[in-house]
Order: structure tokens, then C-alpha cells, then sequence
């Protein structure tokens, strides 16, 4: 029997594996529904496949379901899990409630949303536990799964679908951000690689600017705006094109794909 079995080897899955492998070693199996891509991750990562989706929650104490959304009903359908066994999903939009209920209801089940970065060890996850009775243990496993490649917030599995934009999608528009600003650098001359850089590096700096210092962000961007300096210019412009606004939009219909995905019933 091993530890976590994980059904679906794509991105975020691998990445979670990879993560989870450092503190549970050969505790790990999974599978997918591709043989090269079972292949592929076994050669790199060294971890063990079966071949269906059952095998994978006969021999799991805890199963992640690492794939997409649309696919949960195909994935999971006949499958028989053990009384009582402990799913984590990792869906945006799916709930407890539909996790338990595509199960047949008498499983555990934690909701997550985890994001790539994990991949270094730089992951961002939330988790909400099921309203069932848990051991101290079986907490401290999942919280020991989800810290193996990053940091843990628990939050009630209401505010579930808001992390989906915050953390779980949010790298995809920082890393647009950096390649907008590489792409200025370049505009003026500057070497590509640098640009990234500088970009990314500042990128880096400034959240753990927010995140170590306490300190308001609205703060932190004061103190870089010299006066009649060379930062407002760029913060005039930023306002006028709708920066927050378009990110605030973008993220609100982040958030309601989430939920749609649970009326998809
Ligand atoms: N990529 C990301 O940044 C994040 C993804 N997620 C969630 O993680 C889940 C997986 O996403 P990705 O890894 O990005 O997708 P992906 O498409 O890279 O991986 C999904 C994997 O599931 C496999 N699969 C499909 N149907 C299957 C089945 N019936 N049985 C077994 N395996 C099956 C596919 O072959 C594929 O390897 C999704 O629910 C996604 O929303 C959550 C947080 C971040
Ligand atoms: O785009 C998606 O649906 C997934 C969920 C969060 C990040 N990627």
C-alpha cells in the first residue's frame, strides 16, 4: 500500500509529484489515462504507474485528482473507493459535495487548489477539509503534501473558487506581466535575456516586499514613485489604460468560470 496515488500526470499533477516525492519518498504511485505520458514521468521522476484509474485508489491511502474538471464523471465513474478513504481534489469549481457524491458519498474528501510554481518548491495552495471527523495524522499528512512544495493556507471551501484567480491562475498573468515587460526592454534595445531578467527579478523582490515586510502595497509603490519622478509617468499611464481594472475584470471572470464548472452537473 502506498501513501498518495495520483490520477492524472499532467502539469499540475507532475508538479505536485515531484514536490510530494521529497517527503514521501516511495510512497508515491500514479497513473493517467496516457501510457507515454505514464512512460515519460517515470523515467523522469522515478515513481511507479498502474495502469487504471481503480488500481490507483486500491492502492492509495489518499488519491489526488489531478484532472481537469470536465472529466471528473469519465474518471471516476465505477470507481470503488474503501470506506472512509480520503480524496483530494484539485479542480477549480468542483465541490466537496460533488466529489463525495460522484464517489458514491462515503469518502473524505479535501478540496485544494494548488498552482505550478510548485514545481520549485514555490507553490501556493489553499485546502478546505471535508466536515468529516479526521485524525490529527491524516491532517497533518495533506498539510505535509501540500507543503512539500510550497505554502499552505486552509480556507472554508466557500472562498474556494475566489483562490482559483489569486493563486491557482495567477501565475499565467505574471508571467504575461514579465513578458509585457521584457518585451518594452527589447522595444529599446535591450537584450531579451536581460529583460527577463530584470523583470523577473523585480517581479520576485516586490512580492516579497508585500509579503515579508506587512507592509500596503499601495505603501510600497508610494516609496517607488520619486516625486516629479520617473515612476509616476509610468503609474499615470498604467492608471489611464485601466491596470487594476482590467486585472480586477479578468480575475472576476477567472472566478465565475470556477463556479460555472459546478453547475456543469
Ligand atoms: N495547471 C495549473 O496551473 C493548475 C491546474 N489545476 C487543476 O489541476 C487539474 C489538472 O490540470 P493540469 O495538470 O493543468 O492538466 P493536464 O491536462 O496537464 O493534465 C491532466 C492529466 O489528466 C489525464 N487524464 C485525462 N483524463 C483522465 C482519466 N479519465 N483518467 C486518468 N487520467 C486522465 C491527462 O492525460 C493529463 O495527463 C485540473 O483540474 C486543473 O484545473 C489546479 C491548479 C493549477
Ligand atoms: O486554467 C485552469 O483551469 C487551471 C486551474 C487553475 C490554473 N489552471
Amino acid at each position: 500500500m502506498k501513501t498518495i496515488g495520483f490520477i492524472g500526470a499532467g502539469n499540475m499533477g507532475a508538479a505536485m509529484m515531484q514536490g510530494a516525492k521529497k517527503v514521501f519518498g516511495d510512497g508515491i504511485l500514479f497513473t493517467d489515462i496516457s501510457r507515454n505520458r505514464m512512460e515519460e514521468l517515470q523515467d523522469q521522476l522515478g515513481l511507479p504507474f498502474v495502469l487504471s484509474n481503480q488500481e490507483c485508489v486500491d492502492q492509495a491511502s489518499y488519491v489526488v485528482l489531478a484532472i481537469k474538471p470536465q472529466y471528473y464523471g469519465e474518471a471516476l465513474e465505477g470507481i470503488r473507493p474503501r470506506k472512509g478513504q480520503v480524496f483530494i481534489s484539485i479542480a477549480p469549481g468542483i465541490s466537496i459535495s460533488k466529489v463525495k457524491a460522484l464517489l458514491g458519498g462515503d469518502v473524505r474528501v479535501v478540496r485544494a487548489m494548488p498552482n505550478t510554481p510548485a514545481l520549485l518548491g514555490e507553490g501556493m495552495s489553499a485546502i478546505s477539509f471535508s466536515e468529516d471527523p479526521y485524525q490529527e495524522e491524516e491532517r497533518d499528512t495533506v498539510r505535509r503534501l501540500f507543503d512539500s512544495f510550497g505554502k499552505t493556507l486552509t480556507v472554508p471551501e466557500s472562498q474556494m473558487d475566489m483562490v482559483v484567480p489569486l493563486s491557482g491562475s495567477s501565475p499565467a498573468y505574471v508571467y504575461m506581466l514579465i513578458e509585457a515587460m521584457a518585451d518594452a526592454g527589447v522595444l529599446t534595445g535591450m537584450p531579451r535575456k536581460d529583460a527577463y531578467m530584470l523583470a523577473a527579478q523585480s517581479v520576485v523582490g516586490a512580492a516579497r516586499m508585500v509579503l515579508e515586510t506587512g507592509r500596503h502595497p499601495g505603501a510600497l509603490k508610494d516609496d517607488v514613485c520619486s516625486p516629479g519622478g520617473t515612476t509616476i509617468e509610468a503609474v499615470k499611464v498604467l492608471e489611464a489604460k485601466g491596470f487594476r481594472s482590467a486585472i480586477i475584470e479578468a480575475m472576476e471572470a477567472c472566478w465565475k468560470k470556477a463556479k460555472s464548472f459546478q453547475s456543469q452537473d
